[in-house]
């Protein structure tokens, strides 16, 4: 995919500087040259619903930021009440057959390449953040939202069910006790519930106070060995990264399966008329 190389000046909570940014159609990375943090923001229209093409695009520019020694990540979106919709139902209803195996390894990709980052990274949840979009916040290592959106996985509300791995980055965020419920149950917080059980870090009045808060969190580590720090986190999640990578092909055969039961398209079917028809009052 082509990339355009841009220098830009903007605005942030110390004045305005120089950054590096690369921008795509659908995710923007941008590198503060000050303090070495990169930004990831998500630019998918209407919703940052996670279809094949925002999962791919997302891997690059993790690896991207990698690869480009920045001190950190921080996730965030360009809509300004949205964070992520979650996958994108339509990768999911009645699909291609090439296109979802396409759609759920670019899934998996993604997640291999959030979760186990060598780089600091944290979320900015600047908006609602369902589902998909709760799994990109909860494989950051921390977590700062505005108020009054709600985050969660409402999988089970769907009458579908998160994988394994969905469940390693929430279990790696709550204690087991408050994930399964939660999870049973399908639940959406607030953000004054998350930051009540612990589901996010901080909670922040605007944008630009959730991008501060994040860099803080990533400057906590200007004092401490990156590649220490790096293979000490990478120990902490290598369990869950490993069953993914050792069950892929499985785990994306059970999605296969799964998803094409009818019960399973007909749920997706309603749930989506009623995303329309909720749209369109
Ligand atoms: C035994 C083991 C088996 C293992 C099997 C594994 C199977 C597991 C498979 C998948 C796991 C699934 C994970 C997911 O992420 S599913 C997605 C869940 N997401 C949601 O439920 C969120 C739905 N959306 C909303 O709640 C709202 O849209 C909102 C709060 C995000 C934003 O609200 P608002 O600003 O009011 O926008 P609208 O609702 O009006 O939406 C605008 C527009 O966007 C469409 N849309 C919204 N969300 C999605 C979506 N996730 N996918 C596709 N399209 C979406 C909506 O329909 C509107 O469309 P329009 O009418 O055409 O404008």
């Amino acid at each position: 995919m082509m990339r355009s190389k841009l220098l830009s000046l903007v605005p942030c909570a110390t004045g305005p500087f120089r950054t590096m940014s690369t921008t795509t159609k659908l995710t923007t990375v941008e590198v503060n040259d000050k303090t070495g943090i990169a930004t990831l923001t998500m630019n998918r229209p209407p919703v940052n619903g996670l279809n094949l093409d925002l999962l791919r695009d997302l891997r690059q520019s993790i690896a991207e930021i990698e690869g480009n020694k920045s001190r950190g990540l921080i996730l965030t979106s360009s809509n300004p009440t949205i964070f992520s919709a979650g996958l994108d139902i339509m990768e999911m209803y009645k699909p291609d057959k090439e296109r979802v195996r396409a759609f759920w390894t670019a899934l998996q990709d993604a997640w291999l390449a959030l979760y186990g980052s060598s780089v600091p990274t944290a979320a900015a949840i600047n908006g609602h953040s369902p589902a998909g979009g709760c799994l990109l916040a909860t494989s950051c290592e921390y977590r700062v939202m505005l108020p009054k959106f709600t985050i969660g996985l409402n999988e089970t509300k769907l009458g579908i069910v998160a994988p394994m791995w969905f469940m390693s980055s929430f279990l790696s965020v709550l204690p087991r006790r408050e994930a399964e419920r939660a999870l049973n149950q399908g639940r959406m917080f607030t953000t004054d519930e998350a930051l009540q059980i612990g589901l996010v870090d901080e909670a922040a009045g605007t944008k630009e106070e959730a991008l501060e808060k994040c860099a803080q969190f990533i400057g906590t580590f200007a004092k401490v060995n990156p590649i220490a720090r790096a293979l000490t986190k990478q120990q902490f999640r290598a369990a869950e990264l490993e069953q993914l990578e050792s069950e892929r092909a499985q785990d994306l055969e059970k999605f296969l399966f799964f998803i094409n039961q009818p019960a399973v398209q007909k749920g997706l079917g309603i749930y989506l008329e009623s995303l329309k028809k909720k749209a369109k009052n």
